[in-house]
């Protein structure tokens, strides 16, 4: 009776949907997939938003900002830096599992058609090194409030779906095969990967992007075995659950324990305990925690995307290796020549994976600053698309492309003093000098990396962006694992079982099947983080999800 426009109504469903929708009963599309990536906005209200038209030409273009690639050789050339760029804290896996967290969060969408005439061509020192703007300006699908935004083609939500997918046809395709392989699924022949030998195949996970570099896949393959390995034994204590029940609850603890660890193991080596203070980002309690604020709109933030959690290419290691249980090197790798192919991990029944993990666990992340990998740098994706890109000038163009605003406007946004000066940046500032017209026009990705953050963490502009992020995907989670809610959430025991024995080591360890690993995988072995044994580490009690049999 009203004009055919009907609000979706939004059952109240015990476990979450595949796409997200209906996570927020009010605005059912809030953090769904397919849908748009937020602004931030200032204290008048404003979105922080800095197209060069106020609409959609990328801030700068076409004269007023440096060229890309001329800031990248300038600021982020590894040669540049320290000699020993390794972090004295921080494990490679820092590196694998930030990968896997930013595609539970984030894909935007690309156009599917290239259209020449929406490419913004950097000069040719590395030849053709061009960008594809986010979304074409002849797409109106993608145009919000008159404004072009980007599109998040997976759920905002820590929600596992990387694992999971983010749509019913993903998550039945990658369902029905998960069961028979060892090592990740294939479809038969497969595509959308490097096949360097006829034997490989390219996997199908819940992300598309699963096979973009062979940590990114094991970390894949992890929460796949996981998944196997929690529902075989819920089934044991439950063998009256159907294969649905079984799926669901499943999902919904390894949700859990994933949410557990990025809050409480993950987020403050990246931000700091300041930061992790300042939004509530730890669990404080050992059960229930009802923080849920159905006004919060957990959809992934633009420059969140775009920016901040882009920190993580910094971590990136020039090479993978292989350890033996001594943790001696045996094998090494090149980063640049393993991307975008399934190879090493697939050869020979998967006899690297072993080894690689253990490098992952033992072996240190790069630095997080404003140096990437030369192979990241000068030969990204050189092997299918030569010469190759330059990873750090795509974030830069990224950055202008979806509209983010400068790195002074985003220190008054964070309650931080603006620069007045390039002096202000230290050790860069001559350079920056060169580069830019004016401090103001500096990149956010630019000033925010150059910062220095707690413990070697990011610098306070991005933790303040991350910040901001991380408590929306908590607070505006209805599904958050520490919710008493009687219909979705779990039971206060199962809660507390899942905070007392939760370790990203364990689950590595188990699944891996390593003997000995350190208690936080995150960071190095140590004297205050010695290695263990697997036994050593707690198990989560599934005897907790028994449920009493209806009596016959
Ligand atoms: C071998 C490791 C990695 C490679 C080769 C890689 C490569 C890429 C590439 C090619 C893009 C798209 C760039 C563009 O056109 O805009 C991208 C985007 C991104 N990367 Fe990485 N990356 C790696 C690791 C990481 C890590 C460790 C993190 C974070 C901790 C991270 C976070 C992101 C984010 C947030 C985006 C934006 C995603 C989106 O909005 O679609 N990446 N990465
Ligand atoms: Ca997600």
């Amino acid at each position: 009776s009203h004009g055919g426009w009907r609000k979706q109504t939004c059952p109240r469903t015990k476990y979450r949907t595949l796409d997200g929708s209906c996570n927020n009963l009010q605005n059912p599309s809030w953090g769904k997939a397919k849908t748009t990536e937020r602004r931030l906005e200032d204290a008048s209200g404003r979105p922080m938003e800095a197209y060069e038209d106020g609409r959609s030409i990328p801030r700068g273009y076409p004269h007023h900002l440096p060229d890309a690639r001329l800031v990248s050789n300038l600021i982020s050339d590894s040669a540049l830096g320290p000699d020993d760029q390794f972090d004295n804290i921080r494990s490679g896996e820092v590196m694998g599992f930030g990968q896997i967290l930013a595609h539970d969060l984030i894909e935007t969408q690309l156009p599917s058609v290239y259209n020449p005439a929406s490419r913004y061509i950097f000069p040719k020192e590395i030849a053709v090194l061009h960008l594809v703007v986010t979304a074409l300006e002849d797409q109106q699908l993608y145009w919000d409030v008159c404004r072009r935004e980007q599109r998040n083609l997976v759920t905002s939500y820590i929600d596992a779906s990387f694992l999971y997918g983010s749509s019913k046809e993903l998550n039945k395709k990658t369902e029905a095969a998960k069961q028979l392989y060892n090592l990740l699924p294939t479809v038969h022949g497969g595509s959308g990967c490097q096949m360097f030998q006829k034997t490989d195949r390219c996997p199908i996970a819940g992300d598309e992007r699963s096979a973009e570099a062979p940590q990114l896949s094991l970390n894949h393959l992890l929460f796949v075995r996981q998944h196997n390995r929690v529902a075989i034994r819920l089934h044991n204590v439950n063998p009256h659950w159907n294969n649905e029940k079984v799926f669901q609850e499943t999902r919904r603890i390894i949700i859990a324990q994933l949410q557990h660890i990025v809050y409480n193991h993950y987020l403050p080596l990246i931000i700091g305990p300041s930061a992790m203070a300042r939004y509530e980002l730890l669990s404080t309690r050992p059960g229930f925690d009802d923080v849920y604020d159905s006004e919060v709109d957990a959809s992934i933030v633009n420059s969140f995307g775009a920016a901040a959690w882009r920190f993580g290419h910094s971590l990136i290691m020039p090479d993978i290796s292989e350890l033996e249980s001594d943790f001696k090197t045996v094998k090494l790798h090149t980063l640049e020549n393993n991307l975008e192919s399934p190879h090493l991990w697939q050869a020979n029944g998967g006899r690297s994976v072993k080894g690689i993990t253990r490098w992952l666990a033992a072996k240190p992340a790069q630095k997080i600053d404003n140096f990437l990998i030369d192979g990241l740098r000068n030969k990204l994706f050189f092997i299918s698309q030569p010469p190759g890109f330059d990873l750090f000038s795509l974030n830069i163009q990224r950055g202008r492309d979806q509209g983010v605003p400068a790195y002074n406007d985003w220190r008054e946004f964070c309650n931080l003093k603006r620069f007045a000066s390039f002096y202000e940046f230290g050790e860069f500032a001559s350079r920056l000098s060169r580069l830019y017209r004016s401090v103001d026009d500096v990149d956010l990705y630019i000033g925010a990396l150059l910062e220095k953050g707690e413990n070697g963490g990011v610098g306070p502009t991005f933790a303040c962006i991350i910040g901001i992020q991380y408590h929306r995907l908590k607070v505006g989670d209805r599904f958050w694992y520490e919710s008493s809610d009687r219909i979705s959430g779990l039971s206060e025991e199962q809660i507390y079982a899942i905070k007392y024995s939760t370790l990203f080591s364990k689950l590595w360890c188990n699944n891996f099947e390593h003997v000995k690993i350190q208690r936080d995988i995150f960071q190095l072995p140590s004297r205050a983080n010695p290695l263990t044994t697997c036994e050593g580490l707690p198990e989560l009690d599934l005897d907790l999800w028994r449920e009493e049999k209806a009596k016959k």
